[in-house]
């Protein structure tokens, strides 16, 4: 018989991923590590309420946020979404060589208090920091996976070795290796950069050996193809979706974005037409 905390994390991962194995995920968590100035574009949206209700609406699979939020507004987030609770974070205010290093907000327990349906932490990958991070992630993978929790790792290669050998964080064969190694330290989902290529991104796939892999947004594209694009080369390149934040809320009506991102996710579009579709372009 299959041990209970098995079928939980099946069960959770649900929550994220519909039958296609795949996942639109909305991101919220900016405002921390970014700084709320992201939302200055559309400023309703740094309440957290008014966005969430506004994705979960329009259809997203999931929302990720850190733990203040979920109290804020983690019952915005209604029963047809998962919430991802992410247990660490960095601000942007401390110098640039000082942001290696995520450090931990809240317990497991916080987060499984708060409603998590699935638990997430990030590594810097080949940061002079990756100890404190392997170790932090281990430690939740440990305790969450023990309770039936999936766990979430945002992969990121990054850190001056890493622009030192490869010229930028972005290479397909760190992405790779971060990829990798979030596999190889036990995560039920990894949420990492575009590498450029679907034929680079396949490769990240391959690398994670099944774990699901889904894109991680990045800067708002002025003209939503060019995202809508990168997200299909995602799909094509056997990708489970994406996290996206400023390419939502840093527009005044999300929800077209959002649901030309269904199409090309869940549907197959080609991403001109789901543009057309939603009146993007
Ligand atoms: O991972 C994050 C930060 O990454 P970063 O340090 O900016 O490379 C998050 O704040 C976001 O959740 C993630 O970047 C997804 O949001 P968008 O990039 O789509 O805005």
């Amino acid at each position: 018989m299959e041990p209970y905390q098995s079928i939980g994390i099946r069960r959770r991962l649900r929550r994220f991923f519909r039958r296609d194995g795949r996942a639109l995920i909305f991101a919220m968590d900016h405002g921390f590590e970014h700084g709320p100035t992201d939302f200055e574009p559309v400023w309703e949206h740094v309440n957290p309420r008014v966005i969430i209700r506004k994705v979960v609406r329009a259809g997203v699979d999931g929302v990720m946020m850190l733990p203040g939020i979920a109290r804020i507004a983690g019952d915005a987030v209604k029963p047809t979404a998962g919430l991802m609770i992410k247990l660490t974070s960095k601000t942007n205010l401390r110098p640039k060589e000082e942001q290696l290093l995520q450090s931990q907000l809240a317990l497991v327990e916080d987060a499984i208090k708060l409603g998590a349906d699935a638990i997430a932490a990030t590594v810097y990958w080949g940061s002079p920091q990756e100890d404190v991070m392997m170790r932090q992630f281990a430690e939740i993978a440990s305790y969450a996976h023990d309770l039936g929790f999936p766990v979430v790792q945002f992969a990121y290669p990054r850190g001056p070795y890493i622009n030192e050998k490869y010229g930028k964080k972005e290479d397909y064969r760190v992405v790779m290796y971060g990829a990798r190694a979030a596999a190889e330290s036990g995560a039920d989902m990894i949420k990492t950069y575009w590498t450029g290529s679907k034929e680079t991104f396949a490769k990240v796939v391959d690398a994670a050996a099944g774990v699901p892999v889904l894109l991680s947004g990045g800067a708002k594209a002025e003209n939503p193809l060019d995202f809508l694009k990168v997200v299909w080369e995602v799909i094509e390149a056997g990708g489970a979706g994406a996290v996206v934040g400023r390419n939502i809320f840093q527009r005044k009506n999300p929800e077209p974005m959002i649901r030309a991102l269904i199409r090309v996710i869940h549907r197959n579009e080609d991403p001109e037409e789901a543009a057309k579709a939603e009146g993007l372009l």
